[in-house]
């Protein structure tokens, strides 16, 4: 607290205008700074916490117009009020500092540097067959304009989500997912997950996105769809109860109305992806063991 008063003393300011000496770490730590604080504002950017971003930098305008001004009684009430203004930052914040600290842990991220203990066990990933049984059930569904919502995992685990649910524990074979969509079944409710080549589960209950831009037209199905990309790395596909057409959410993006050719490449590239993390993990065991032999 005592810093921040000392921050917005009059003399500290001016003295902040005197140009300084620059040398080599002060450049790599502002590259460091910038590419942080420009990966923050791509996170929030779109949701509830960009309104407060741009509350806090009036507030900030406020505290250094007073600052310069010396109005002490502004100044006061800010300096007694930072402490209990961080800790509503953070309970505000909450959902988006999660999702940014998620995002940091992504697999893809680390995992060059740390292996994850469940990282170890992980089976084949989406084989063709899943991709082609995927597809015919996502477009008879649409075709009779059944809604479904189907979360593909990726690298962040959905454990999460998945409890929320009921255990499926299926293969995935579009007669399956024909059957669980089924209006007036039990399962037919919330979302379905698919991690690898199984249905884990069904009815689970995701979180909602609260994206401002998201069209008035699309309702809760969609939204939902939209917060779990928000919140994880992985691809949803919503097929429309209204209109029969297909969307998919992936990376915080909503993209509507795809055709079957357009899924398909997103979801082989999943498939490719997966593929090539297995052969870098190949490779990295074959040089552990090359290692340790010689
Ligand atoms: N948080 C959620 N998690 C999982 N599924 C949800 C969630 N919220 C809603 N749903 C699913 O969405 C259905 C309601 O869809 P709604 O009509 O509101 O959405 P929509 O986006 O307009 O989709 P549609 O075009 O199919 O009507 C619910 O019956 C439920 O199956």
């Amino acid at each position: 607290m005592n810093q921040f008063t000392r921050f917005l003393d009059g003399d500290r300011l001016s003295r902040l205008f005197t140009i300084p000496k620059v040398n080599m770490t002060d450049i790599i730590e502002i590259i460091i700074i910038s590419f942080i604080i420009y990966h923050l504002i791509k996170l929030i950017k779109d949701t509830r916490a960009w309104m407060l971003f741009k509350g806090i930098i009036v507030l900030f305008l406020v505290a250094t117009i007073a600052s310069v001004f010396r109005l002490n009684t502004i100044l006061w009430i800010f300096a007694n009020t930072i402490n209990v203004g961080i800790i509503a930052i953070l309970i505000v914040f909450q959902p988006e500092l999660r999702r940014a600290l998620e995002q940091l842990g992504q697999r893809n991220f680390l995992a060059s540097i740390v292996q994850f203990e469940d990282q170890k066990d992980k089976g084949e990933r989406f084989s063709n067959f899943t991709i082609d049984e995927l597809i015919k059930a996502v477009y008879e569904l649409a075709g009779t304009k059944t809604g479904a919502l189907i979360v593909v995992e990726q690298d962040i685990k959905l454990t999460e989500y998945e409890r929320t649910g009921i255990p499926v524990d299926a293969v995935v074979t579009s007669q399956i997912l024909m059957n669980i969509f089924e209006h007036n079944t039990p399962l037919h409710d919330g979302a379905i997950i698919i991690r690898n080549n199984r249905i884990v589960a069904a009815t689970c209950y995701l979180p909602l996105s609260d994206n401002m831009k998201l069209s008035k037209e699309l309702g809760t199905r969609h939204r939902a769809a939209l917060g779990i990309s928000e919140v994880s790395d992985s691809i949803t596909i919503i097929v429309s109860e209204e209109t029969g057409k297909v969307s998919i959410s992936i990376g915080g993006n909503l993209i509507r109305n795809v055709n079957g050719e357009y899924l398909k490449n997103k979801l082989q590239y999943i498939q490719k992806k997966s593929i090539d993390v297995k052969k870098f993990k190949l490779w990295k065991g074959r040089q552990k063991n090359e290692k340790s032999t010689n």
